[in-house]
């Protein structure tokens, strides 16, 4: 845990309910999740596919509505949120790394990865500087001009790991952030994470399958069927 890591309750979910569809067909992504993720910790969601890791980081992060239950983060009551609420999270304290990368299309890798920035009015020396900074750590420096169109799978998915670190969020979820990165890139992207959790008492949410990213949490959460079994 980073050294920002004390009893200050960032994520707060209990007894969380989420399902899809109603009557016999309904899946029940998620029954009755409850667990607490402190300032500057970061937690590795591990399961099967399949078993709500991403309806779980979806609710958290405002994308989704839960049926029962209830998602603090940073003291908002994010279930007790509307549409437009939710939405204004995102811009304000959560960051989410998507897995489909969430990047756009007509914008270079540099703009990406400002964009955050631009809404909060940073200013344009100081955003300017932010955003080399992140994409040296992730290893772009050579690609700022390219859109993503012009950039690989495991390139684009490096800007959104920047884009989504640029504004120093509260709360940083992030869907299998290494799922489609090779080996090194894996590791870089892991390692980057583990230090902004370090470095800024960032806290950090996301679900993995691989046993580099797990062996840098502070803590695993297991899914079984859409519980949290014992770790
Ligand atoms: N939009 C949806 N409509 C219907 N069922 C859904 C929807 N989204 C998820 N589900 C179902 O809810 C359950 C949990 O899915 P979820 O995507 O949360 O699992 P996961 O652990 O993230 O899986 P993976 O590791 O494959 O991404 C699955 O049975 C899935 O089929």
């Amino acid at each position: 845990m980073s050294r920002h890591a004390r009893p200050d309750p960032v994520v707060v979910v209990e007894d969380l309910h989420r399902s899809y569809g109603s009557g016999p067909t309904a899946v029940h992504a998620l029954r009755g999740v409850s667990f607490t993720a402190q300032r500057g910790e970061l937690v590795a969601i591990v399961g099967r596919s399949g078993s709500g890791k991403t309806s779980l980081l979806n609710v958290v992060a405002g994308l989704e509505q839960a049926d029962a239950g209830r998602v603090s983060v940073a003291g908002t009551d994010v279930t007790a949120l509307d549409e437009d609420g939710r939405d204004g999270l995102r811009g304000d304290g959560v960051s989410m790394i998507l897995q489909g990368f969430g990047l756009v299309a007509e914008l270079s890798a540099t703009e990406n990865v400002g964009l955050p920035l631009r809404l909060q009015r940073w200013p344009s020396a100081r955003r300017e500087q932010r955003v080399a900074t992140l994409l040296n750590l992730v290893g772009l420096d050579g690609h700022a001009a390219h859109r993503p169109d012009e950039l690989s799978g495991g390139q684009m998915q490096r800007v959104a790991v920047a884009r989504a670190l640029a504004a120093s969020p509260t709360l940083l979820v992030a869907d299998e952030p290494t799922g489609q990165l090779d080996t090194d890139t894996g590791l870089a992207v892991m390692a980057l994470i583990r230090g902004v959790v370090e470095a800024e008492g960032t806290t950090a949410l996301l679900s993995t399958h691989d046993p580099v990213m797990i062996a840098l949490a502070d803590r695993v959460l297991h899914l079984e069927d859409g519980r949290l079994t014992g770790a």
